[in-house]
């Protein structure tokens, strides 16, 4: 499985493009190796190196995929791998070719090593789609999907005493439907896209945001205690109430409703969602521009 760095639906639509130019670069070099064995051309010398795959532009997304992600994608290294082994059979192919020589075994070596690097890069790529699908089109965010998946992750997580305590928090944007009224969706839009990021950017490494739904969001933090947690929220919302939201038809500020709770250790996600909403909803009816918070799931 992919290793979750902090990404948004955003930079998975942008290594989609980036892997999909690379695999147009696989094609062109294995493109001149087909032209070499049917037109009988002397091979261009960088491709008999026995450095090849790093001369083949798809080597330069490995290197910046490798970069990238400090951990080593354990998928990213295996194409690694496999792109050299097929380099290196191309290699064998191409200096027998010289000296009309080549064989049916290397000809089914290169064939197996191509089948095996073209399949590591469709089992990649079709993780970063199905992470893609799973994120906001309009925020970047993760969709309800990835709290789902992520949530007995992080409950499992605190389960030990000296662990902090997990905080789950409803977010819901205050009186949203004047906005689209009076400045229309794009302008909404903006203001919802924006939230997103300040979010995201006001989260530590290890809080999560999502995008639950229409104007609602969700964070799981991560807080030594309630005190810490609840000074934590109050900055955020302060955070908000002073942002200027800068959209197509000029700067506007929102104010927002929480409903937090604290997640126990047999908590389950759904409950904990509705206490939250339930205490946001209280929050709504005493004014809104609060957090409401419940030590407890009920
Ligand atoms: N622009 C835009 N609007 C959205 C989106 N999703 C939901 N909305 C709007 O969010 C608004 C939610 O309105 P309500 O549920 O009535 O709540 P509200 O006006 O925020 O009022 P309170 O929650 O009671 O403070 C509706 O107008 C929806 O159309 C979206 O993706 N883009």
């Amino acid at each position: 499985m992919i290793t979750l760095r902090k990404i948004n639906g955003f930079e998975l639509e942008r290594d989609i493009g980036e892997l999909n130019q690379a695999i147009a670069y696989h094609y062109i070099w294995s493109s001149q190796l087909t032209h070499a064995a049917l037109f009988n051309d002397k091979p261009d010398p960088v491709m008999t190196d026995t450095e090849s795959h790093l001369h083949c532009r798809f080597s330069k997304w490995l290197e910046m995929r490798l970069r990238l992600d400090c951990t080593g994608h354990p998928e990213v290294k295996q194409i690694e791998e496999r792109h050299a082994a097929m380099h290196a059979a191309m290699r064998q192919i191409l200096l027998s070719l010289e000296k009309s020589a080549v064989t049916r075994a290397q000809l089914q070596e290169y064939y197996a090593t191509q089948r095996e690097f073209l399949d590591a890069i469709d089992r990649y790529k079709t993780e970063l789609i199905a992470l893609r699908n799973n994120h906001d089109a309009l925020t970047g965010l993760p969709l309800r999907k990835l709290l789902y998946r992520d949530f007995p992750l992080l409950q499992q997580a605190v389960t030990c005493e000296a662990a902090p305590a997990l905080y789950l928090t409803l977010i819901d944007i205050d009186h949203f439907k004047r906005v689209n009224d009076q400045y229309g969706h794009t302008t909404g839009d903006a203001v919802l896209r924006e939230l997103g990021s300040l979010l995201s950017r006001s989260s530590r490494s290890q809080d999560k945001t999502y995008r639950f739904g229409g104007e609602e969001f969700i964070l799981l933090y991560l807080c030594e205690n309630d005190a810490a947690f609840t000074a934590a929220l109050e900055r955020l919302i302060t955070q908000i109430r002073a942002h200027e939201f800068i959209t197509p038809t000029g700067t506007l500020q929102i104010t927002v409703t929480c409903g937090a709770v604290r997640a126990q250790q047999d908590d389950e996600l759904q409950t904990l969602i509705e206490t939250a909403d339930r205490a946001m909803y209280a929050g709504k009816q005493q004014g809104r521009n609060r957090i409401i918070f419940q030590p407890r799931a009920r």
